[in-house]
């Protein structure tokens, strides 16, 4: 029996008390709620749905024999388990929103678009730059390449400047600002700027910009061993669907300029992504796991990388990619700092991984947009005292608050569920499928075809809830996405910040509420500081916390505050020799009240790991009902 309280109604002549959240309880007098039908559902109603081209999943759930019960996560293999290619809910159908849209049918339809003079775009190409008109930058290192302020006024290229056109960019984001000059100057770069400011184009421009300056003398230099790709520029990225999403970005950018992009990350297939190298690369952008087994089946050499990125820079280099991504840029056959050019992007930078990027860099630049890992202002954060308990019940208000009613241009917001767990992942969808809320989920456990089919469906707008461990927590840029919840906040600030970074995007706002009870106390003190810094309203019971707790703040991670709090830890008085290491997973194990959160498995790595080298750690012992942690879907 649920532990919900509120209303009351009689269930095979015992009384029974279901839960009616406060806002909704007019409903019953209106007699418009299933809330007054049916005592376990607590959906919108089928009307409220089919406004939305929603077909409620609730009586399917019950028909089937579903007790109404939460509880039970195992063995609901809808739809994604088992491939029968549907889920149970079917959402979207007929729908006037987005649902059937395929999302990458403006990526194909590239070709199609036209090429705009500037004026009849608009100020902004859709970007609202006054969001980032005063943002503070911060630069360190030698000899700095003055920023620009247009496009026009660095010399890209004219395909590249046609394509930025066709990508209705009209003017450049702060990142983008100062970070093309300098690395359009060859200059190796650490640059830290905010969650959705541009920063893909920020490396993608003068990688496409140099190699197509030097296309004559690239193709040249190449060696032409059969069935062995040289690629000139490695962008790598610790997601498979972040590595998809730079694939496509760069073909945009790319377009019409006869350079070869090409993709390899796990789970898909091999061969395809060995036949398209066959075909030529330039470009080739990659998960750490897939592209070492193809460097050692001897199809992919590093000798002739000109241009190394590593996107989600900090993911890369921490303790569960470092051995991968040191082994493929000093062991392989990749050419040194100093010979390559290097650029590392994040919008997170903790201090000891600036020192271990360090070693992968020469002469570099540090660029700060922003304080480093901050949050921008665009995103409201909201932080909720939720007991675990009281989660699902909290969660299920939150989305009759605001799922029925907000609509972005013509399709549905969108709201993005954090987890912590795989299990707890689909446990959390099985429970909202069956309470009439259209979602799906993505973790590292399922395969890529699911992983794929997810995001499509939550991108169309066909189920415009997804729940998802932090496989999704960086780098997708996923339009439409209004509200982040972080059902179970994460244990590391910056996981947090690049969490609630998957809404205020490009200049839009953007809504994060996160639920915090005092497990989460180890983050009280790093969530003030980063709401203060972000203008948000801090509750003061969350004061309170961060009074009381001895948890390290933001300051203490960074070693060191500037003006506005840009770090470059080169300029600490010891160059950073001083910093205290700081790991969010040393210390309080977050303890997961297993009765509460149904099958939560715990793992301490984070799912993203999911994308790298197999990586065991010691199971925590929490009794059997927790699985051993080994991160599965490498690549
Ligand atoms: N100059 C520009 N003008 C208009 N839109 C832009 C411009 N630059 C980038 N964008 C858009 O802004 C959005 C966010 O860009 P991007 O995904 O590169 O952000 P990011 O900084 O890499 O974010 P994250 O830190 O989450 O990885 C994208 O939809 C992109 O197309």
């Amino acid at each position: 029996m649920m532990a919900w309280s509120g209303a009351e109604s009689t269930q095979k002549g015992t009384r029974s008390v279901r839960y009616i959240p406060p806002h909704l309880r007019s409903f019953n007098n209106n007699g418009g709620s299933s809330f007054v039908d049916n005592a376990n559902s607590y959906g919108p109603n089928n009307a409220e749905l089919a406004q939305y081209g929603f077909r409620s999943y609730r009586s399917g759930g019950r028909e089937s024999g579903g007790s109404g019960s939460s509880r039970g996560g195992r063995g609901y293999g809808r739809g994604g388990r088992g491939g029968s290619g549907r889920s149970g809910y079917e959402i979207g159908r007929g729908s006037n929103l987005s649902g059937n849209q395929d999302v990458n049918e403006v990526a194909d339809k590239f070709d199609e678009l036209e090429v705009l003079e500037d004026d009849s775009i608009g100020d902004g190409g859709g970007i609202n730059f006054d969001a980032y008109e005063d943002i503070p930058v911060e630069t360190s290192g030698t000899d700095i390449p003055a920023p620009v302020n247009g496009f026009r006024d660095i010399c890209l290229g004219e395909r590249l400047h046609d394509n930025i056109k066709r990508c209705k960019y009209v003017k450049p984001t702060p990142i983008q600002r100062h970070a093309i000059p300098i690395a359009i100057a060859g200059r190796d770069l650490m640059a830290c700027a905010q969650t959705g400011s541009g920063k893909t184009a920020a490396f993608c421009f003068p990688i496409i910009s140099g190699i197509l300056k030097n296309v004559h003398h690239n193709k040249q230099s190449q060696p032409r061993y059969a069935q062995t790709a040289f690629p000139s520029a490695l962008i790598l990225s610790p997601t498979r669907e972040l590595a998809g999403q730079i694939h496509d970005e760069a073909k945009k950018f790319a377009h019409q300029t006869g350079l070869k992009i090409v993709a390899a990350y796990g789970g898909a297939s091999i061969s395809n992504q060995l036949r398209n190298l066959e075909r030529g690369v330039d470009i080739l952008v990659a998960t750490p796991g897939r592209l070492v087994d193809m460097i050692e089946r001897g199809r992919v050499s590093l000798r002739s990388i000109k241009y190394l990125t590593l996107d989600e820079a900090d993911r890369m280099l921490d303790m569960g990619f470092e051995p991968q991504i040191r082994k493929i840029v000093e062991k392989m056959d990749m050419p040194p700092p100093g010979t390559r050019q290097t650029m590392l992007f994040s919008a997170t930078f903790p201090t000891e991984i600036q020192k271990l990027a360090s070693d992968f860099l020469s002469n570099y630049i540090f660029l700060a947009v922003g304080r480093v890992g901050s949050s921008t202002d665009l995103i409201v954060q909201k932080i909720d005292y939720v007991e675990d308990m009281d989660k699902r019940n909290h969660l299920m208000h939150i989305l009759h608050t605001h799922m029925p009613n907000e609509i972005r241009g013509k399709q549905l917001a969108l709201t993005l569920v954090f987890v912590e767990t795989k299990k707890g992942a689909d446990a959390l969808e099985y429970w909202l499928c069956m309470n009439g809320f259209p979602a799906i989920a993505i973790h590292g456990d399922k395969v890529q075809f699911e992983r794929e089919r997810a995001l499509k469906s939550f991108k169309s707008g066909h189920t415009p809830i997804m729940v998802a461990t932090d496989v999704a927590s960086r780098g997708l840029d996923i339009p439409h996405v209004a509200h982040v919840i972080n059902f179970d906040l994460p244990r590391d600030i910056d996981d947090y910040v690049h969490r609630i970074g998957r809404t205020g995007r490009a200049g839009n706002s953007g809504l994060a509420t996160a639920f915090f009870n005092e497990k989460n106390l180890t983050l009280a003190k790093a969530l003030v500081e980063l709401m203060l810094e972000s203008s948000q309203v801090v509750p003061s019971w969350l004061n309170q916390y961060a009074d009381s707790s001895t948890s390290f703040g933001r300051n203490q991670r960074s070693g060191s505050s500037s003006q506005f709090g840009a770090y470059d830890y080169r300029s600490a008085p010891s160059g950073g020799e001083n910093y205290q290491h700081y790991s969010p997973y040393v210390g309080e194990e977050s303890k997961i009240d297993a009765g509460n959160m149904n099958n939560y498995s715990h793992n301490v790595s984070t799912d993203l790991s999911a994308d790298a080298e197999p990586y065991v750690a010691k199971p925590y012992e929490y009794g059997e009902s927790y699985d051993n942690i080994v991160a599965s879907g490498w690549d």
